[in-house]
């Protein structure tokens, strides 16, 4: 089994023949994993690779209890084995490393990954398949989650955001729009960006828990892999 610990959720999947079986994904959120665990007690899977980019009590938790069920458990860290698209720095988050695996795979061209869940992060691989580096915003969520947090009298249930280019004319809708713009916005341009860097055009990945509601509001098309961190540890499993 692979899972991978995010900062609000849990996603875990079977491996069959190394490779992950779309059938058996499963997400929880992190301070919530029993649905993992009956997983686990489920499958006759013994073993786990993890991913624990997340609040270090979280990961403790849900490993001390996989131990208990009698799961072996091993979590990664970042570079500790040789995959094919190296880190560019040793303190880059594990998940973010894992996640630029599978796109390397699919051919040898220069793509960003962006993984839109607590953070959105977005890393750079160039043609000769080097991670360039990336950058690090506030997710949606989280990014309303503060503001809230500042202005009390805001946090309300949001409507559909329906087209964000319009002004709205309502809180709720201009907190829905607003949200995405914020988030579409600093996306697209660190997409520019990433290009200069790249002296090259890059093909763009689209992961994480806001990945479906961000795509259509994107300036270019993107191909949506909803798990590539399970990816990643799937090929990390078959890796030294
Ligand atoms: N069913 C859901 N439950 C919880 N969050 C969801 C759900 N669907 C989409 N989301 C969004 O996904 C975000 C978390 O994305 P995810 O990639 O799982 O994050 P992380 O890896 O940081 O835990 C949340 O902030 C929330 O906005
Ligand atoms: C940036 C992150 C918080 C993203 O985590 P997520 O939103 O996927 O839960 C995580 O990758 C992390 O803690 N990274 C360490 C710092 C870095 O990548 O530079």
């Amino acid at each position: 089994m692979v899972i991978d610990i995010g900062h609000s959720r849990l996603k875990w999947a079977r491996l069959v023949d190394g490779a992950l079986d779309a059938t058996s994904v499963g997400r929880a959120s992190t301070d919530e994993a029993d649905a993992l665990y009956a997983a686990l007690e489920r499958s006759d899977c013994r073993r786990a690779l993890i991913s624990g980019q997340s609040r270090i009590d979280s990961v403790t938790r849900i490993t001390d209890r996989l131990r208990q069920l009698g799961a072996q458990v091993d979590i990664i860290a970042t570079g500790d084995r040789t995959l094919p698209v190296a880190p560019a720095y040793k303190s880059l988050g594990c998940d973010r490393w894992l996640a630029l695996q599978k796109p390397w795979m699919e051919g040898p061209a220069p793509f960003v990954v962006v993984d839109c869940g607590t953070a959105i992060t977005v890393d750079l691989v160039d043609g000769e398949g080097r991670h360039r580096g990336g950058w690090i915003m506030p997710g949606i969520h989280t990014a309303r989650g503060g503001l809230f947090a500042r202005a009390p009298g805001l946090n309300r249930p949001l409507p559909e955001a329906g087209d964000i280019d319009r002004p709205a004319r309502d809180t709720g809708t201009a907190l829905a729009r607003g949200g995405l713009m914020l988030a579409a916005g600093g996306i697209d341009r660190v997409v520019r960006a990433a290009e200069r860097a790249a002296g090259d055009q890059v093909s763009l990945w689209l992961t994480g828990g806001n990945a479906a509601e961000l795509a259509s509001h994107l300036e270019r098309a993107a191909r949506h892999e909803q798990h590539l961190v399970l990816h990643g540890l799937a090929m990390a499993t078959q890796a030294k």
